[in-house]
């Protein structure tokens, strides 16, 4: 049986979960099962506390003084900041997601919430909310003794708070949480009036703020991203794509310009542009701007993607001559690299006359890295959404055609009667990527994209041009370098798709449905932490198996849609690397918040 070093009724100094505070508490019990003492705090709060996080009266130096501002009650500033937040609610747009970028609005919506929650005494403090952000379950190397009960205004204030957190924390299930959250949620109609009052500024920040490496960086980008793509394909098209034959033979840039292959582009655009337009589907709100207001939407992804099966299938049955799309292939990316540039362009004189409420809180002030991040945060034309537009539609759907017309230029080229087993399989699972997209397209307006960032050059790029020919860069190459798969490798990587799609849509639905509505019953099982933004993070489910598992599972998904190709050459591998490199990116932006 393991030792313990404590006893039932000692009492010893218990750090406050994700503090580095030690509070005195006695030691109720002992689990040797989870290895957990129950402790008691002197106002009365029971948690259950790690041997680690529990140390001697002893090791603690007594602080002279003793009036810092890391005591408890001295923090209520910043506790009562996060009062009016009900745990896992979303801020208004901009206030929550990464980016240094966005540094001066956080500044601005937090201001604007503590002369809100001013107003909205008398307070129930929710606790701690910048500790516990950092809790990780390992004890701290900061150790101070501060001690809690000074006078009774102290005491009173840990009382209230430790009675609330020992729900709010959730060490325990969250049903006590979702009760309270009930109440907070009746608060929070009062804070968002308050808010859509407010002002909104934007300061431009500081140079070192700016994210991808700042103008340099994104001045790379933009000029690089296109040629890399270019250079990618001309790669691919030749007969042994080795890296050793790096640089491909380059064609005149003319011979890349065909204005017909550019009209069909537009048509393309303009179809589901008409699709997205159609009255069908629900309409659902976003998550709330800065200023209080919900955008609609309209849910009808899903109905585009049929409708435009139909119009396919249609063309298939007229004779309509997919191949063309394959011969020109080049043509219709630089069609649609130009269309983007003019899209962007576009997007950024509109955004000098937009409103300071409307732009991205990723802008910065500074225009070439405005051009490129987006200035706007959701431009419309009437109720059309430009950006959630291209995010879903042109590109994603453009991606699943140009598979199939590189299944059926594989099937001419390669003279075969049905097509490849590695083409298939290439086929079916980016198929039900993208499916799963438009099925469950409300998630998209949780995403950073949509949240955060502007529409600028990255996303239009990245969502008319990135998307529809590197995603399908597999198929394009095995148009040309067929690989034979066998049954008992196809299924294998059957098996990796498939877990990989677990993962992926067990967390993205598992966070959306959090975020969407803490207090959903459904989740009441699972566990929360505080954070200093004000909001909860799932520590259990799916998010306590790993930090991002929806990115765990995509990257899964992108391993075995990369498998088919073989292992001839790295090219087709080429998305993975790209795409981990993407989330790392991703994360970091999201681990800044
Ligand atoms: N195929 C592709 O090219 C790409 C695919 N993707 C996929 O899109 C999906 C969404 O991506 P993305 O928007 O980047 O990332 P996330 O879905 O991880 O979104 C980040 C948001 O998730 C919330 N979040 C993070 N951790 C937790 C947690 N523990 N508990 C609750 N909420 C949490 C945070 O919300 P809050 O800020 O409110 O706290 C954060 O802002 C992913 O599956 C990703 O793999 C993304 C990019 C490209
Ligand atoms: C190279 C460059 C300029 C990068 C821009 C990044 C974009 C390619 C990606 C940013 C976020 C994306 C998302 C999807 C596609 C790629 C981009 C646009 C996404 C639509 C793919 C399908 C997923 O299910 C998703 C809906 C969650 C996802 C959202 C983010």
């Amino acid at each position: 049986m393991p030792s313990r070093k404590f006893a039932d009724g000692e009492v010893v100094r218990g750090r406050w979960p994700g503090s580095s505070l030690y509070y005195e508490v006695e030691i109720l019990s002992h689990d040797s099962t989870s290895q957990l003492y129950t402790v008691k705090y002197k106002d009365g709060t029971e948690l259950e506390l790690k041997e680690n996080d529990i140390k001697p009266l002893t090791s603690f130096r007594q602080r002279k003084g003793g009036s810092t501002s890391s005591s408890p009650s001295r923090r209520r500033g910043s506790r009562s900041r996060s009062r009016s937040r009900s745990p896992g609610r979303r801020p208004p747009k901009g206030a929550h997601r990464s980016a240094s970028a966005s540094v001066s609005h956080q500044a601005d919506i937090k201001e604007a919430r503590r002369e809100v929650e001013v107003k909205l005494t008398p307070l129930v403090l929710k606790p701690f909310g910048n500790s516990i952000s950092r809790y990780n379950g390992e004890p701290e190397h900061i150790e101070r003794n501060d001690v809690p009960h000074k006078n009774t205004q102290e005491k009173f204030n840990l009382s209230q708070e430790s009675s609330y957190i020992s729900t709010q924390y959730s060490v325990h299930p969250r049903r006590e949480e979702i009760r309270l959250k009930e109440v907070d949620s009746k608060e929070e109609k009062f804070v968002t009036k308050e808010l859509a009052v407010r002002t909104f500024e934007v300061t431009p920040i500081r140079a070192k703020d700016l994210e991808f490496g700042g103008v340099p960086g994104v001045f790379l980008i933009m000029f690089g991203l296109p040629v890399f793509l270019f250079l990618l394909l001309l790669m691919c098209k030749q007969k042994d794509p080795s890296l050793l034959n790096f640089p491909p033979p380059l064609p005149a840039l003319y011979e890349l310009w065909e204005t017909r292959v550019f009209g069909v582009y537009l048509l393309w655009f303009l179809i589901q542009a008409l699709f997205y337009l159609l009255p069908i589907g629900k309409v659902v709100e976003g998550t709330p701007l800065i200023d209080g207001r919900r955008l609609k939407y309209r849910l009808n992804g899903f109905y585009a993607f049929i409708l435009t099966s139909a119009v396919v299938g249609t063309c298939l049955f007229q004779g309509v001559e997919f191949h063309y799309v394959y011969r020109h292939f080049l043509q219709f990316a630089l069609a649609a690299t130009v269309f983007c540039v003019v899209l962007s362009v576009y997007l950024h004189m509109r955004s000098l006359k937009a409103p300071r409420k409307d732009l991205s809180p990723a802008s910065s002030g500074n225009a070439f890295y405005d051009f490129f991040i987006g200035r706007e945060l959701n431009p419309r034309i009437g109720t059309f959404d430009l950006k959630y537009f291209c995010e879903l539609r042109p590109g994603l759907i453009g991606w699943v055609l140009i598979n199939l017309v590189m299944l059926l230029a594989e099937m001419e080229i390669q003279s075969r009667a049905v097509p490849s087993l590695a083409m298939i399989l290439v086929n079916s699972f980016q198929l039900l990527y993208v499916v799963d997209a438009l099925w469950n397209e409300e998630a998209v307006l949780t995403t950073m994209d949509i949240i955060h960032d502007g529409f600028g050059f990255m996303l239009a790029f990245g969502d008319l041009v990135w998307v529809p020919f590197i995603y399908s860069f597999q198929a394009f190459y095995l148009v040309s370098h067929p690989n034979e798969v066998s049954w008992p490798m196809a299924s294998l990587m059957i098996i990796l798709k498939l877990c990989g799609y677990v993962i992926f849509r067990g967390a993205n639905s598992q966070k959306n449905a959090f975020r969407k509505n803490p207090s959903d019953p459904k989740l009441a099982h699972l566990k929360t932490i505080h954070t200093s933004t004000g909001k909860n993070l799932l520590v259990s489910g799916w998010w306590g198996f790993v930090r991002h598992p929806n990115y765990l599972g995509d990257l899964i998904m992108a391993l075995a849609w990369s498998l088919p190709c073989g292992f001839n050459h790295i090219l087709p591998y080429f998305y993975v690397v790209y795409f981990t490199m993407l989330l790392v990116h991703r994360e970091a932006r999201d681990e800044y918040q």
